[in-house]
């Protein structure tokens, strides 16, 4: 797990085998302590390289080994042993340099980098916190702030940011463990004392306090409840206050509370889970691995509405030529300066060149005959969405691959217009397209095994995650959110508030509760699909009793509130009051308190104090019901999936991992509990109904997630 060679005469190279990252784990250490012990004794060798196999130097300590009892050294005395020595030590760093791994080139004496690679400390990402001195390394290496920001958010830094930070000694185009090899050979005999950087003060600006204390406030607000980032900072505090060896032993008390915390499996059960979903399969058989993806050097996106702009700004932010469709001049007009005005903004924000020489603009479809694939992103109306298949269809080159960007509509419906359903797929991106990372990717009954393989690797391409979900009514993402919605309108009717409903979702880690979500989107778009569903407006059933539709408990709420002209933040009033139309900041309106005692008083609704357990369990219980009833429908391949839709998608919080791993979490003897205590209180509520599949679950012992597959009464997924 660690090679061990004799270079140049008196080099020692220690090569770290362990693909595909080099990860640190027990062999791994045992091979690094062996071959420094082998280096330091060994009287012809003078200095001594390290490196890792296949361009990668190092992914960090080996994530898959934290779930078992610890084996193989540490790695603190494994690092100790390497700065304590007496000759000096060189980290040739080439791809990455992550976690324990840059620990480990901080233990050395000397960094050189490839212009390529990138470091980081990602730990807190994971839950955890640099736990191998790199809390007690990295400040006094490049002082306070820089250490801070870097430690508290585990971003990834370039090799030429590492070398003005001061991490990185060198940076090479060439190959980093030829110069490490030869630089090696340079330093020789020179002083390794103020290389140790354990025996340096970090070096401090006056204001030392105000830092940490401004960095405690920010990362305490940006954390939204994760405790990581915070024991980050009390780390670094440390690396200020004490000296090294007692700065070391806070470091390994922060990491020992942070190691068994729920927040660290669940932040790192995403890790996984986010791979996870990448390596989709079919119930034919097809799946990631046998499935090959169609060349895409060409797409088209038709329609420049909120949804298609952002759709086209990714697509050119991943190199493809790009023909942006709209039906009139005006609009296309109208949709072209959008675009180029996202792209400049992007481009100047990373300091590059827009490429607006990749953009095509039409109002001619006959103009798409060479695309490979279409992005549909017309407005959500089942009639004009097949109208425009059908034209695609026959102009379109047969082998084109069309996609709709639909958030729920039937996508076998739209193929059947088509000549070619087996090509057809549906790409459902959220909103601003261009910056959230979710693609739900909708596998039609008749989608090919190849057109699913080219929308996931066009996911891809496009920097997202892209989750293989069944067709059906809001396929996985919109489909829970449902019930969740429903829930946070009767608590409303109960005695809720607006406010009482966010606050308990934001108190629990969502960046805004639902209503200021609704705020965001617009009110009038739920109260326009509530209409086409006939829940509200002209087309209800003029049996259904007000407050009951279709058999079931309603609320006319949102619609009351829609027909006050109050559609969120753009008319400046919703469920919250803005200091004006567009204005961001809401602050409880009295007007929506005296609607909502009104219409109590109207319809003899006693309300009654409504506390944060309340809210949580009925929303997001009702959420998780329906969570498991797409499992037991086989429309999503695993709860990962769910998970990370809910995490990359709804604003879930990842430190809670998502909405099934939260589930597994409490307890699904728990969830069933409530929701049956629920269930009884309101029976008119299916949605509180618990699914058969956790009843199974929970009479079977609740075993772990990833053995929930066994207990799908389904053989196949509708995948
Ligand atoms: C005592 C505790 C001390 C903790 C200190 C630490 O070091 S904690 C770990 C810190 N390191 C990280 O957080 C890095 C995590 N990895 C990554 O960011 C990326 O994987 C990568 C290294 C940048 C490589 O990215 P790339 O896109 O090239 O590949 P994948 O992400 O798909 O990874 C390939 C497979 O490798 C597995 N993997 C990656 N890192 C680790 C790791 N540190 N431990 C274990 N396994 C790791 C990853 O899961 C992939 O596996 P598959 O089975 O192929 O899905």
């Amino acid at each position: 797990m660690a090679r061990y060679a004799q270079v140049q005469g008196s080099v020692a190279l220690i090569t770290l085998t362990n693909p595909p990252v080099n990860a640190l784990s027990a062999a791994v250490r045992l091979g690094i302590t062996e071959a420094v012990t082998r280096a330091l004794r060994d009287p012809k060798v003078k200095s001594v390289v390290i490196c890792g196999e296949n361009g990668v130097f190092c992914g960090g300590a080996d994530i898959r080994e934290f779930a078992k009892p610890m084996t193989g050294p540490p790695l603190v005395p494994m690092i100790s042993a390497i700065e304590e020595g007496d000759k000096p030590v060189v980290a040739a760093i080439e791809g990455v340099a992550f976690g324990g791994g840059l620990e480990l080139a901080l233990g050395c004496h000397y960094r050189i980098a490839h212009s390529k690679a990138r470091v980081g400390l990602p730990e807190v990402t994971l839950g955890l916190l640099p736990a191998a001195g790199g809390t007690q390394r990295l400040p006094r290496l490049i002082g306070l702030a820089p250490a801070l920001e870097l430690i508290t958010t585990g971003r990834h830094v370039t090799a030429q940011e590492a070398l003005k930070l001061g991490i990185v000694d060198k940076v090479t185009d060439q190959s980093a463990q030829d110069l490490a090899i030869q630089f090696a050979q340079e330093v020789i005999g020179q002083p390794l004392l103020p290389r140790k950087l354990s025996t340096q003060l970090t070096p401090c600006p006056p204001d030392v306090d105000t830092i940490l204390d401004e960095a405690m406030a920010r990362v305490k607000q940006r954390a939204r409840g994760a405790m990581a980032p915070v024991a980050c900072v009390q780390a670094v505090r440390a690396a200020v206050n004490l000296p090294y060896q007692a700065g070391m032993q806070k470091e390994q008390e922060l990491m020992a509370f942070l190691f068994r915390s729920s927040q660290a499996r669940a932040l790192q059960y995403c890790f996984f889970a986010q791979r996870a979903v990448g390596k989709w399969s079919l119930s034919s058989g097809a799946h990631s691995g046998n499935s090959k993806p169609r060349p895409v050097t060409k797409a088209a996106v038709i329609g420049l509405g909120t949804m298609g702009r952002g759709i086209t700004v990714a697509l050119v932010k991943a190199g493809l030529s790009v023909v942006a469709v709209e039906t009139n001049k005006k609009q296309l007009e109208m949709g072209k300066q959008m675009v180029s005005a996202m792209l400049k903004h992007d481009a100047q924000k990373m300091n590059a060149v827009p490429r607006l020489d990749l953009l095509h603009y039409t109002t001619d479809l006959s103009e798409l005959k060479n695309t490979d694939l279409i992005i549909e992103a017309v407005f959500e109306d089942m009639a004009l969405k097949k109208e425009v298949f059908k034209k695609l269809s026959s102009v379109c080159k047969p082998d084109a691959v069309l996609c709709t960007n639909t958030s729920g509509l039937d996508v076998d419906e739209l193929a059947s217009v088509t000549k070619r359903p087996e090509l057809v797929v549906g790409m459902h991106f959220f909103a601003p397209a261009h910056v959230m990372k979710l693609l739900e990717v909708v596998r039609g009954s008749r989608s090919s095994p190849e057109v699913m393989a080219t929308a996931m690797h066009l996911g891809k391409r496009l920097g997202k995650v892209s989750v293989v979900v069944g067709n059906c009514s809001g396929f996985v993402g919109n489909r829970m959110l449902r019930p969740y919605l429903d829930q946070a309108n009767f608590l409303l009717e109960e005695g809720a508030t607006p406010e009482l409903v966010d606050g308990a979702l934001e108190e629990f880690g969502f960046p805004m509760g639902v209503f200021k979500v609704s705020d965001l989107s617009g009110l009038d778009v739920g109260w326009r699909i509530r209409k086409e569903a006939g829940l509200t407006g002209p087309n209800v059933d003029p049996k259904d009793p007000l407050r009951r539709r279709q058999g079931r408990r309603y609320s006319p709420l949102p619609d009351l509130v829609c027909e006050q002209g109050r559609l969120g933040q753009k008319s400046g009033r919703g469920w919250y009051l803005y200091d004006k139309p567009g204005g961001r900041v809401a602050t409880p309106d009295p007007d929506i308190h005296k609607l909502l005692e009104d219409y109590r008083v109207r319809h003899g609704i006693r309300p009654r104090q409504i506390g944060s357990q309340e809210v949580l369990e009925r929303c997001l219980f009702a959420l998780i019901n329906e969570g498991f009833r797409v499992l037991e429908d086989g429309m999503a391949m695993g709860p990962e999936g769910i998970d990370m839709i809910y995490v990359f998608g709804y604003g879930w919080p990842r430190h809670r991992g998502g909405p099934m791993f939260y589930a597994a979490m409490v307890g699904l003897p728990r969830v069933l509990e409530r929701l049956e205590y629920y269930q009884q209180v309101h029976p008119d509520v299916p949605h509180l109904q618990p699914s058969s599949l956790l009843r199974r679950l929970v009479v079977n012992g609740s075993p772990p997630l990833d053995k929930w597959r066994d207990f799908l009464q389904r053989p196949h997924s509708q995948l």
